[in-house]
This record gives C-alpha cells, structure tokens and sequence, in this order.
C-alpha cells in the first residue's frame, strides 16, 4: 500500500498510469480529492491512493497516508518557482506523529525537459538531509520518458505491496 502526494500538476496521476497502464499522455485531469488504483506488475499487486495535490485537498493528504508501507512525494523537478511550497508541504505531512517511520520516496519528474533539477539541487531545495526518523530516497524520473522507471519500481517491491 503507497500513498503518492505532491504539489498539483507535478505528475502523480501520470506516474500511476505509468505503472499501471504503461501510458502517457499530455492531458490528464487534475484529481479531485483521490482515486485508489490498484496496479499489478512483477506478481505484485501495489494499492495505490493517487491524491490530489491542490490547495485545499492538502489537508487530507495525512488521511491517505497513515499505515501506508511508504510515502511517495511527486516534485515537478522543471519547477523551481513551487519548491520553497513543495518543502513546506512536504515537511508539514512528515512533522505529523502518526506517520513517523513511513519510507519517504521524492521523485523529481519531468527530467526530459529542459533545465530540470538534479537530485542534488532537489535533496537541498527540499531540505530532505534533516529527515532523520524514516529512510528517505530522491530520485530523478520522466513519466514522458520513462526514464527511472525501473528503479522507482523496484524501489516500491522492496517496501510496498
Ligand atoms: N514533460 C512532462 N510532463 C509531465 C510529466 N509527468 C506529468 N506531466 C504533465 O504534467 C501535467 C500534470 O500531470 P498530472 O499527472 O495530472 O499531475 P498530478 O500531480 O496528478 O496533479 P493533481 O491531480 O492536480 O494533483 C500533465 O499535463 C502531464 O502530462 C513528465 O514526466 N514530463
Ligand atoms: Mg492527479
């Protein structure tokens, strides 16, 4: 069971179709409040809540996070501009005492564009050196590309079913 969480329009929903469906496309819908995928891939069948990253669904996100086997936050990477909103998000939803522990996965998505942060830029950005009380793992990624699919899925296996 994963929860993926992150600002709006950084890619979440394009992620799961990613990993479902192995499909891309240029428009998808912003979620309204979550959906629940369930995706099936190497024999292992993830439950996913796909959550809406707008301003006033943020306040669930704890909600759909609790007893989850880990924690995906989604940062568009090509984005600088929302990244001081996507560090206080980020550190709001992990200062809450019932997700202490919980894997925390950051994937910075849209690396095939232009000027995107690499992960040392993002690690720093999102100050994730002072997350100390769960393991943490930054990774870049592209749903358009599919670049680092492969190890984000494998990532997920190890930790979440
Ligand atoms: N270039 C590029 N565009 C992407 C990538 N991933 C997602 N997008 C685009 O970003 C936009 C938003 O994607 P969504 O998957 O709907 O974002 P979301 O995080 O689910 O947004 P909310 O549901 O509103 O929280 C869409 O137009 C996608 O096509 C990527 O890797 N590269
Ligand atoms: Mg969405």
């Amino acid at each position: 069971e994963i929860s993926i969480v992150g600002l709006q329009a950084s890619g979440k929903t394009s992620f799961v179709n990613a990993l479902g469906l192995g499909q891309w496309s240029e428009d998808v819908v912003p979620t309204v409040a979550f959906n629940l995928r369930k995706v099936k891939r190497n024999n292992i069948t993830f439950k996913i809540w796909d959550v809406a990253g707008q301003p006033k669904f943020r306040t669930m996100w704890d909600r759909y996070c609790r007893g989850v086997d880990a924690i995906v936050f989604v940062v568009d990477a090509h984005d600088r501009e929302k990244l001081p909103t996507a560090r206080f998000e980020l550190h709001s939803l992990l200062d809450k005492q019932e997700l202490m522990g919980v894997p925390l996965l950051v994937l910075g998505n849209k690396s095939d564009l232009p000027d995107f942060m690499p992960v040392e830029e993002l690690i720093r950005a999102l100050d994730l050196n002072t997350i100390r009380d769960r393991p943490v793992s930054c990774y870049s990624c592209s749903m358009k590309s599919s670049h680092n699919l492969d190890i984000v899925l494998k990532w997920l296996a190890e930790r979440a079913k």
